[in-house]
């Protein structure tokens, strides 16, 4: 196996296919082949998307903060790619073959029971409780942003808008929301732009939920909330109504088939009270004895 390295040279780099759209920035399926005989390594690509050159401070802020992580359910940094004349990078990380947890689900729902599900939520708890040991806050915890590598093993990737929680405050504030994935949002969050790992809490609850639906479209926390707040409600109102509701106690509703222990376990980290959310750790021990109930 090709040794960890830093620095990849771009007239090795060859571009294989589109991956997808991720926070500002586009990733490609590239296959590292300085041997030019096909035995190089895949590698998962991120560049900016060309006209938000803006956004450079940000994207080498993503570089420092993924490439100062090393943790199993984390997806991994391999280095970066100078362009030509230096004028701008590229993030190479590790490429999981098995794509991202929504398509996944898609494919494997039937095969997937709820023991495997807790485990998936078992890993996502644990990248989150590392996260949180070095003060950051993901701010974009979802489905879609957990990677599968493999049938026993998820991992966080994107993280396009992960902060550090300044050492006085227990909670970052944003000046402004870019696109929002305000379904995900904690209330604080929506109505005071607050970040902390207690709003994380609360978008571990909607991954939750997003798992024991099977990420299903029909089902996505976006829609269910719409079909509450109504769809015809659209942009900085959406929030004030979803606020609104939220401080009402209305929440997504429990999924077909999901277990009641782990229902409550969402409510748990939907309190309205970001105090009253259990941390990452309490709820690690919440799904060990949801995983000893299914064992039984
Ligand atoms: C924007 C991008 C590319 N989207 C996708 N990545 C991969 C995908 C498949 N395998 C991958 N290996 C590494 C990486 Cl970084 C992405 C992939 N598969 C499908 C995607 F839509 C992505 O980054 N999504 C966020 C993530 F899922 F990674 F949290």
């Amino acid at each position: 196996r090709q040794q960890e390295q830093e620095v990849f040279e771009e007239r090795h780099l060859r571009f294989i296919s589109h991956l997808g759209k991720g926070n500002f920035g586009s990733v490609d399926l590239c296959r590292y082949d300085p041997l030019g005989d096909n035995t190089g390594e895949l590698v998962a690509v991120k560049q900016l998307q060309p006209n938000k050159q803006a956004n450079m401070a940000d994207f080498q802020k993503e570089i420092q903060t993924i490439s100062s992580l090393h943790c199993d359910y984390i997806v991994k940094y391999r280095g970066i790619c100078y362009s030509a004349g230096r004028l701008s990078m590229r993030l190479v990380m590790e490429y999981l073959p098995y794509g991202s947890l929504i398509g996944y689900m898609e494919k494997c729902k039937h095969t997937l029971n709820t023991r495997r599900l807790l485990l998936f939520a078992s890993q996502i708890c644990k990248g989150m409780e590392y996260l949180q040991s070095l003060r950051y806050v993901h701010r974009d915890l979802a489905a879609r942003n957990i990677l599968v590598a493999g049938d026993t093993l998820v991992k966080i990737a994107d993280f396009g808008l992960t902060k550090i929680v300044p050492f006085d405050k227990e909670y970052y504030r944003v000046t402004q929301f870019g696109e929002s994935p305000i379904f995900w949002y904690a209330p604080e969050s929506i109505s005071e732009y607050k970040f902390s790992h207690k709003s994380d809490v609360w978008s571990f609850g909607v991954v939750l939920h997003e798992l024991f639906s099977f990420c299903e479209l029909s089902r996505n926390p976006k829609r269910l909330t719409l079909q509450r707040i109504g769809s015809d409600i659209q942009g900085p109102m959406m929030g004030a109504h979803l606020h609104n509701v939220l401080k009402d106690n209305w929440r997504l509703p429990v999924p077909a088939m999901c277990p009641p222990k782990v229902y409550s376990m969402m409510m748990q980290c939907w309190a309205y009270t970001s105090e009253d959310r259990p941390t990452f750790f309490h709820l690690q021990d919440l799904i060990e004895s949801s995983l000893q109930d299914e064992r039984e």
